[in-house]
């Protein structure tokens, strides 16, 4: 379908959206959405198609979706050593996956756009003062004052300049050969060294660089080894943001979201008859939904129905997040109804966020363990029906943080380095952890 039409590309509007921020001034928004609709795009059109095709081997088992990154990224957290650094767990991991599991892994970053954020609750109350819950930097800001926590829409230019900056850095790191694998010993020489996760890494680098001098031995040095795909994503939840970056493809003329290359609906804004799901059938990225504990078989079904109406693989990834203690009732009649339905989407495990709990100091966080419980069970239940365990989704830095409770980090530690804005995020020792762990699940 072509759809270059404003009126037929904006019906999102008529519909209600949720979560979206109470902007104070409307005129402010206009002219700032006028401004983001004259910048170029921050990815291309050709690149979205290609994690299509890359989601579609996903889809039909031939390769494995590692996608992460922070809850909330922030405007501050864009040094190169930041960026480099959660770049640098995102590869480390999906080495372990690819080495372990003998198949090639899609790596896709909640990076260079995750800047928004819906909340359970509309405000928050410290101390007897209720102000608006914080959004996201490129809502309002983190901060509780009565100033920063007002919707700035000055805050979206800022959200598109850095996400900028931060592909810019991702694309500068990997043309100058930093996820180079035989760069493999320069990544591991740091504090995760010495962790247990560090070590098994370096035994592992060790053995891969042997693989590595033992082919070249033979004449092959495969262009693979040295560059990497790495593609980004974000929820898409803001829509005048997403609406002002979307861009008919110069050809076809259909619709790409040109703010990452693969985008997703929020368990909280999946509704059939919302904005969102209007918005996401018009475009021609691959898209995600993240489907909570509440979801009927007969939703996913319906979302099928709107945002892969063509049974296309590689078009649709279901981001289940269920819970550890759910997945295992929950996940085999969605699965079971929506392969019989003939839609060949990715399932992917999002092992976070059905499983955030307060700890005793207060902290949010999880349980590394139930993370890797809701991993296993994904496991299993796609085992079992003989369907695909398409990829895993997570909250992770490359930070050296105290936020997920379990691998190296206790209760008492929260309050060392509890860093995050929104979410607890696994660290890198804890990413590399959770990667062994799936690559073992593979093997079961
Ligand atoms: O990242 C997901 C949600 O934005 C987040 O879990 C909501 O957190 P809240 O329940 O503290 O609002
Ligand atoms: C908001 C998020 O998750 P969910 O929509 O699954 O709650 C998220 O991924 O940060
Ligand atoms: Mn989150």
């Amino acid at each position: 379908m072509t759809i270059t039409d404003l009126s037929v590309r904006r019906t999102w509007r008529s519909l209600p959206a949720a979560q979206q921020p109470e902007w104070p001034d409307p005129v402010a928004l206009r002219n700032v959405l006028d401004e983001l609709r004259s910048y170029p795009p921050l990815v291309f059109a050709s690149e979205c198609d290609q994690l299509r095709e890359r989601m579609a081997a996903v889809a039909r088992g031939e390769a494995f979706l590692l996608q992460g990154g922070d809850c909330a990224e922030t405007f501050g957290g864009v040094s190169v050593e930041q960026i480099r650094n959660k770049f640098k767990t995102l590869l480390q991991m999906s080495l372990v996956l690819t080495y372990a599991a003998s198949m090639p892994v899609v790596k896709v970053g909640r990076m260079a756009g995750q800047y928004a954020k819906p909340r359970s609750k509309p405000t928050e109350t410290i101390d007897g003062v209720t102000l608006p819950s914080y959004r996201g930097d490129s809502v309002n800001g983190f901060e509780f004052t009565p100033h920063a926590r007002t919707p700035d829409p000055e805050r979206l230019k800022r959200a598109y300049h850095t996400s900028s900056a931060t592909l810019n850095v991702i694309r500068a790191l990997i043309s100058s050969g930093y996820a180079d694998l035989r760069q493999l010993q320069t990544w591991n020489q740091d504090h995760v060294e010495l962790s247990p996760s560090g070590r098994r890494y370096e035994r592992l680098a060790r053995d891969i660089d042997k693989a590595l001098q033992f082919s070249r031995g033979f004449g092959i040095d495969s262009e693979a080894a040295r560059s990497v795909e790495f593609f980004t994503s974000h929820e898409a939840l803001l829509l005048d943001y997403e609406d002002a970056l979307t861009r008919p493809d110069v050809i076809t003329g259909e619709l790409y979201d040109l703010s990452a290359h693969m985008v997703w609906i929020g368990e909280r804004t999946r509704q059939l008859d919302g904005a969102h799901v209007e918005f996401f059938a018009k475009l021609r990225n691959p898209i995600g939904v993240k489907l909570g504990p509440t979801c009927t078989a007969d939703e996913a079904l319906a979302l099928i129905d709107r945002l892969d109406p063509d049974r296309e693989p590689g078009r649709l990834t279901f981001t289940t997040r269920m819970g550890a203690g759910k997945v295992r009732d929950l996940l085999p009649t969605l699965v079971e109804k929506v392969s019989a339905s003939g839609a060949q989407v990715v399932w992917q495990c999002d092992p976070m966020h059905g499983n955030t709990i307060s700890a005793p100091s207060g902290h949010k966080t999880r349980l590394f363990d139930d993370v890797v419980d809701e991993v296993t069970g994904f496991f299993e239940v796609h085992r079992a029906l003989g369907t695909v365990p398409g990829g895993v989704h997570i909250e992770v830095t490359g930070e050296d943080v105290t936020e997920c409770v379990g691998a190296g980090t206790t209760n008492d530690d929260l309050p060392l380095r509890y860093e995050t804005t929104c979410d607890p995020r696994l660290n890198r020792s804890q990413a590399l952890d959770l990667a062994f762990l799936i690559a073992e699940l593979y093997h079961r």
